[in-house]
């Protein structure tokens, strides 16, 4: 395969289901998800709640396995998780009682402990924390800094271990809407820098718009699959201050709305 070729389908997803075992049967939950992300691209699955968004993730993140069907991250099968796709969640999943350095210092070691001094493993802890702006707050724990501030530290940490592909749930969900559209726009810039192959589950539109290059819109559930791959072909960097009056914009939004509000919108109850 051409370099170039393999880097179009980065992670590669065939023909995936997947069926859970519950107390009152087996629950389809996804079935026939294919999909081809390029090396670089930004990624949102979006799709009314309960539609198995983050299943998929959690599927390419290898923290469970198909019922059905195969994935392939960088040419590889994905058979369980690894430093390889890091993972950011809503709840910033912190340890508490260590401080923000700490925490991510904790990830570092654990990819690159056997291999690097001390020395270097601070230095990357460092270039983490000044990526996102909180080198001030290196020494301070989770319980003393904002929600804004602890999803910063989540992303710092995923990006320490310089993954291939950056997986993210909702990381940006318990936030209020300033705080939000700041590590957005924060968000935007980390990966101009860093050119991550980012895979984000969202349920927010605009979210989806501002910052994708592929919106893979999911059908309901049960058995949900994906509905229709948006492409969006802004320029970057984007703006959104700009883009808000960009008709371009408007377009893609709307034909977001249209699928989850006209076409999805009636939402089955869940077996
Ligand atoms: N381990 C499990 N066992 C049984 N059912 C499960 C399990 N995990 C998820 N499900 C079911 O699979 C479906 C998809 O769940 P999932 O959490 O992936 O949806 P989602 O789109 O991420 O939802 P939300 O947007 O509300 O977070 C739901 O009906 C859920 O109840």
């Amino acid at each position: 395969m051409t370099e170039a070729k393999a880097d179009s389908k980065y992670i590669e997803i065939h023909n995936v289901a997947q069926t859970f075992k519950t107390p009152k049967g087996s629950f389809p939950a996804l079935r026939g998800i294919t999909l081809n992300v390029a090396k670089g691209d930004f990624v949102a699955l979006i799709g009314h709640s309960g539609c198995g968004k983050s299943t998929l993730l959690n599927l390419i993140a290898g923290l469970t396995l198909p019922t059905e069907g195969s994935l392939i991250a960088a040419g590889r099968e994905i058979s369980g998780p690894g430093p390889d796709r890091a993972m950011v969640f809503q709840n910033h999943s912190l340890l508490p009682w260590m401080t923000c350095e700490a925490n991510i210092m904790l990830a570092v070691e654990r990819v690159f402990g056997k291999q690097e001094t001390k020395a270097q493993l601070k230095a990357r802890t460092a270039a983490a924390l000044e990526l996102v702006g909180l080198t001030h707050a290196a020494h301070k724990r989770p319980g003393e800094i904002s929600g804004g501030m602890k999803q910063r530290v989540g992303i710092a940490r995923a990006l320490s271990m310089e993954p291939k592909v950056l997986l993210m749930d909702e990381p940006f969900g318990a936030l209020d809407a300033l705080t939000r559209a700041k590590l957005q726009d924060e968000l935007l810039a980390i990966v101009a820098k860093t050119k991550s192959t980012v895979v984000m589950v969202t349920h927010d539109v605009d979210e989806a718009v501002l910052l994708s290059d592929q919106i893979v819109m999911m059908t309901n559930g049960p058995a949900a699959t994906i509905g229709e791959v948006l492409h969006v072909e802004l320029p970057r960097p984007r703006e959104r201050v700009t883009l808000a009056d960009d008709p371009r914009y408007q377009h893609y939004r709307k034909a977001v709305i249209d699928f989850l509000y006209t076409r999805q919108g009636h939402v089955e109850k869940a077996a």
